[in-house]
């Protein structure tokens, strides 16, 4: 049997875990029998050597890596059908799918992600019945490989400005599809530069004239044998990015092309034969894939985070520097209290956004359901938390994947460390699918219109329902009940104090849309805090009823990391409690003095912790992060890999430096 080896420093760190690992890695997983499947496909996955790079991506050129996305994503595609894995990829039908970690070997995004991600779900979505049966078999079958066409040069947040038409021509019985400005071309949807040869476009549609507004249509844009562009339409790529350089995001516009009246996807709404327009009974569900993205992107800033603290982690267990005590050897970075403080609210944080976004997850299933059933009570709420959790998600866990990077000091800064591929990717969460401003503002109009129906009475949705508490001062209290009770305060402060300012602005004879911009940096503060609260609340009860069927040994830890996320918090945002509830000085110095504790209390499980995320070295792609701790030595394998290290000399030399040294120039 031969032993892995394995840095001591980690071996160490290993034998002071005070759980089972493996019982963690299957409550993320959300079930054992998830953790072994997802294990069996990465175990196929990462057998398969065309996944493999040969050369680190960040050495090929633009085109040379989306070649090699486009080969990867066909053999991952091939072997993912032979493992039966449909799920996740296709129709997320289960909350145990959002750890496909396989995707990983794309470090900088897939050009078929749209396809997987918004091209069926739309069709399954706004699709009827028959729609379904004839695009989502070819779809599954790579016949037709698709993306989801919305946004515009000159038009992304504001859908209602979007100015590619669709106009019915009953006589044909077709929409024409027209582009009428360089700003009405689409521009940015993944896949769309070279891959996919057909879209969901969302057009404005018109029927004799009158606008009926945004509604997506299915449209072939390419030949399906020559993948040329189809007569009338413009399309290509739209250049390098901060990131997602293989995702081939693409530029499309139309010169009056011609579809057929079915391509218009018609489950909520329909136009008949003779142009007769028959409206959906709400017209945002013509929004439902955004709502779908919004819920699912919650579960990926905290996937993102979890691997950049994985690597930063096991990277600080190996990495030694300066003195802690003089006549002692340099101490394991990890032991500096300040480098505890950056990364320990990382693991934190992934838990807490991953165990919303499962429970997220049924909230959306639930509403799916009664949605069939032609009920859209819960629409506005799901809508509110949808946007808000995609908020506060994304820009939390990017700001901490990026304390990661800066944690690993200079080795966070090269792409071998995957540590700025992460920040990319995760930084892009913040404006895809909804800019987070823009998604602040839309939660704080739920807000405000559930406050003022709450004054005259009406009854709060549930995760609104604690606005209907006096806000009566009350001792302050630092247990976790106490501190959740807190930032409810903050929420009701911060919310009626902006339901004040728009009434005062209203008062003064502003118009209500002057009001509303005036006092907007008051309402997306309204809307963080009413999002922090239910991220508290949410985190705080899915612990406690996981915590009734793990073993007490992981239930300690669970509560070490609640804890620590609560106390955190509360120091972070000291000014707002300090402003809306009875917190003082004397309770600052004591939560000062828990969090401390909490860190040392969590110290020696801190790579136990990274390991239960179970992301293998395949997928956390890092030279900083694997398992066995060997960074300096795979950092200097991957410096070898550097195109310049194949020839002691270059050519530059001899044609420039040499003349400027000889004075020939
Ligand atoms: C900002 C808004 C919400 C404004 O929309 P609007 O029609 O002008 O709305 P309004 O007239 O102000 O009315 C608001 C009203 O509509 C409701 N509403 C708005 N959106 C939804 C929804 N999704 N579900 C359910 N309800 C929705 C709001 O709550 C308002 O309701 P109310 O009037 O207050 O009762 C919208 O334009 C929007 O969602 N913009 C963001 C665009 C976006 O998310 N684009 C995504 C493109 S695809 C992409 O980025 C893919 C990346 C994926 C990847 O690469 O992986
Ligand atoms: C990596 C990536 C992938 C993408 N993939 C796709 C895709 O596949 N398909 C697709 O259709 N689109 C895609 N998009 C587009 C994306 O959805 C939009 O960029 C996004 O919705 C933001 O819209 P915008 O670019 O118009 O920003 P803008 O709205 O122009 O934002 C610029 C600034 O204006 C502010 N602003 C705008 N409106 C308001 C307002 N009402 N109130 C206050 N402030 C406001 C914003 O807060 C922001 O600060 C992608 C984008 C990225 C970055």
């Amino acid at each position: 049997m031969t032993l892995k080896k394995v840095n001591p420093d980690l071996e160490k760190e290993r034998s002071t875990c005070t759980f089972n690992i493996e019982e963690l890695t299957n409550l993320l997983d959300t079930g054992a029998h998830c953790t072994a499947e997802r294990r069996a496909v990465e175990d196929k996955v990462f057998s398969v050597k065309e996944l493999k790079d040969e050369i680190p991506d960040e050495f090929l050129s633009h085109k040379e890596r989306y070649e090699n996305a486009i080969r990867k994503s066909v053999f991952l595609h091939k072997v993912l059908q032979e493992t039966g894995v449909k799920r996740g990829v296709y129709n997320r039908s289960d909350k145990s799918d959002f750890r496909t970690t396989y995707y990983s070997i794309f470090k900088d995004g897939s050009p078929f992600m749209l396809q997987y991600s918004m091209f069926v779900p739309t069709i399954l979505g706004q699709g009827d019945s028959e729609q379904v049966e004839l695009w989502y078999k070819r779809a599954l079958n790579m016949e037709i490989i698709g993306t989801y066409a919305q946004t515009e040069l000159g038009h992304g947040t504001f859908i209602r400005g979007l100015e590619t038409e669709a106009v019915y021509d009953e006589k044909t019985e077709e929409f024409i599809l027209n582009s009428p400005s360089l700003s009405s071309y689409k521009w940015w949807p993944g896949g769309l530069g070279h891959t996919t040869n057909y879209c969901i476009v969302m057009a404005q549609l018109k029927i004799k004239g009158k606008p009926y507004g945004m509604q997506p249509f299915i449209v072939q844009i390419r030949d399906e044998e020559t993948h040329m562009p189809l007569p009338g339409v413009k399309v290509g790529e739209i250049g390098a990015k901060l990131a997602f350089n293989t995702v081939n995001n693409g530029f499309l516009g139309f010169e009056h092309v011609r579809i057929p009246r079915r391509h218009m996807l018609m489950r909520f709404s329909q136009v008949s034969k003779d142009g007769k327009f028959t409206s959906s009974a709400n017209p945002k569900l013509a929004y439902g894939t955004m709502v779908m993205v919004r819920v699912t992107i919650v579960n990926s800033a905290a996937t993102y985070l979890s691997r950049a603290v994985t690597i930063a982690i096991r990277y600080s267990a190996v990495r030694h520097q300066s003195k802690l005590k003089q006549n002692e050897p340099e101490p394991q970075i990890l032991d500096y209290v300040t480098q505890q403080h950056k990364l320990f609210i990382g693991i934190a944080t992934s838990h807490a956004y991953m165990f919303c976004s499962y429970w997220l997850w049924d909230v959306y299933v639930m509403y799916q359901k009664e949605q069939n059933v032609g009920n859209f009570d819960r629409l506005p709420e799901l809508h509110a938390l949808a946007c808000c959790l995609k908020v506060i998600s994304s820009s939390d866990c990017t700001g901490l994947v990026e304390k990661c990077r800066m944690s690993c000091g200079g080795h966070g800064f090269m792409m071998s460390s995957n540590l700025p591929q992460l920040y990319g990717i995760s930084t892009a969460t913040c404006t895809y699918e909804g800019e987070n401003t823009v998604m602040l503002l839309q939660t704080a109009r739920a807000l405000v219109k559930a406050w003022e129906l709450g004054s005259r009475g009406r009854p709060f949705s549930p995760t609104m329902s604690y606005f209907a508490e006096k806000n009566v001062p009350s001792k302050w209290d630092s247990s976790l009940e106490g501190i959740l009770n807190a930032f409810q305060k903050v929420s009701i402060g911060k919310l009626s104090s902006s339901v004040s300012s728009l009434q005062e602005y209203t008062k003064s004879g502003l118009s209500a849309e002057d009001a509303w911009n005036k006092a907007s940096v008051q309402l997306i503060g309204a809307a963080e805090a009413w999002g922090r609260a239910v991220v508290l609340s949410i985190y705080k009860s899915e612990i406690e009823r996981y915590g009734q069927t793990v073993s007490p040994a992981l239930k300690s830890v669970l509560f070490d990391l609640v804890e620590l996320y609560y106390v955190h918090l509360t120091l972070e945002k000291m000014g707002d409690l300090l402003l809306y509830t009875q917190l003082s000085e004397k309770d600052v110095v004591s939560l000062r003095k828990k969090y401390e504790d909490l860190l040392e209390k969590i110290r020696p499980n801190a790579i136990g912790l990274v390991d239960a995320f179970d992301y293998r070295d395949e997928v956390l792609n890092s030279t900083l992060g694997s398992y066995d701790g060997f960074a300096y030595e795979r950092l200097m394998t991957e410096a070898m890999k550097s195109p310049l290290n194949a020839e002691p000399v270059n050519q530059s030399f001899h044609k420039y430096i040499k003349p400027l040294m000889k004075g020939k120039l």
